[in-house]
């Protein structure tokens, strides 16, 4: 049994007047400690999909299970990276990151001293008192993922966590997610537009389609990138080939 059992989900969108067939029969497993990314055309369920599997939405058929149990009953282990950062501008950087921990009764002198220490793993010393209208977009969205490694979760959801930074900033924090990730052997799923993000932080890749959603097709990383840092990856020979690859493949869906 894998870590994650995603086991023949359907989900629909039931409005008084219509039905929304998102997801139809999505199914696959995530191995401990791997990496998926999640891409397709717009629509095609990839939010919708990551939902189910926070356990934020109960899908219309099929079930979830990490770790063999319902992710409503492990919620404090399901962490959630989104594209916005989500800090109280009116707390401190500090409170922002104990916040998790305080919610789920798990505050205390250990705990506080771990995040503390995620934040200078993560370059960040010295910006507990500040807040966080003092940070760049960069630095919160540092911020934020030391907020959801606190707690210490088993499975990291990922929702275009980078989509809304600068080039430069953003292939510096892919580096950083993946090799924290990497380092504490966290299991993840990311939502993603950027093929190239995809490869260099996956093992997998899995497409979807849309109409409804569905798996069209599961990439395996080459082992040679998968070696690698995801800057390192982007850099690789064999990184274009396997760019182009899913890049058409990826076109003819979105004018299907
Ligand atoms: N709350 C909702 N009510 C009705 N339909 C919805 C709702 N949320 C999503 N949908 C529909 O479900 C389908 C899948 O949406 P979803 O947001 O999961 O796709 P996505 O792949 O994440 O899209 P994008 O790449 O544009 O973010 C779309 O057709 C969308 O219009």
């Amino acid at each position: 049994m894998g870590f994650v059992e995603i086991d023949s989900i359907s989900h629909t969108y039931f409005t008084p007047t219509t039905a929304n067939n998102a997801l139809k029969n999505i199914h696959f497993t995530i191995e401990k400690g791997e990496f998926i990314s999640l891409i397709g055309p717009s629509g095609c369920g990839k939010t919708t999909l990551l939902s189910i599997v926070a356990g934020l939405l109960s899908p219309t058929n099929g079930k979830i299970l990490i770790e063999g149990k319902n992710p409503n009953q492990l919620k404090s282990l399901i962490g959630y990276m989104l594209q916005q950062d989500y800090l109280f501008p009116w707390k401190s950087i500090e409170e922002n990151i104990f916040l998790g921990l305080k919610v789920m009764n798990l505050l205390n002198e250990e705990t506080k001293q771990k995040a503390i220490h995620l934040l200078e793993v993560m370059g960040l010393q010295g910006v507990e008192k500040q807040s966080p209208r003092q940070l760049s977009g960069g630095m919160r969205q540092r911020v934020a993922l030391v907020r959801t490694l606190a707690v210490n979760p088993k499975l990291l959801l990922l929702d275009e966590p980078f989509s809304a930074l600068d080039y430069q900033t953003k292939l510096k924090l892919e580096d950083l997610v993946f090799t924290t990730l990497k380092s504490f052997h966290k299991t993840a799923l990311l939502v993603t537009h950027d093929i190239g993000e995809a490869i260099c932080m996956s093992d997998r890749i899995i497409m979807l389609s849309r109409s409804p959603g569905s798996i069209h097709r599961i990439f395996k990383v080459p082992k040679e990138l998968r070696e690698l840092s995801p800057f390192e990856a982007r850099n690789h020979s064999q990184f274009p080939d396997f760019f182009q690859q899913i890049w058409k493949e990826l076109e003819l869906l979105e004018h299907k």
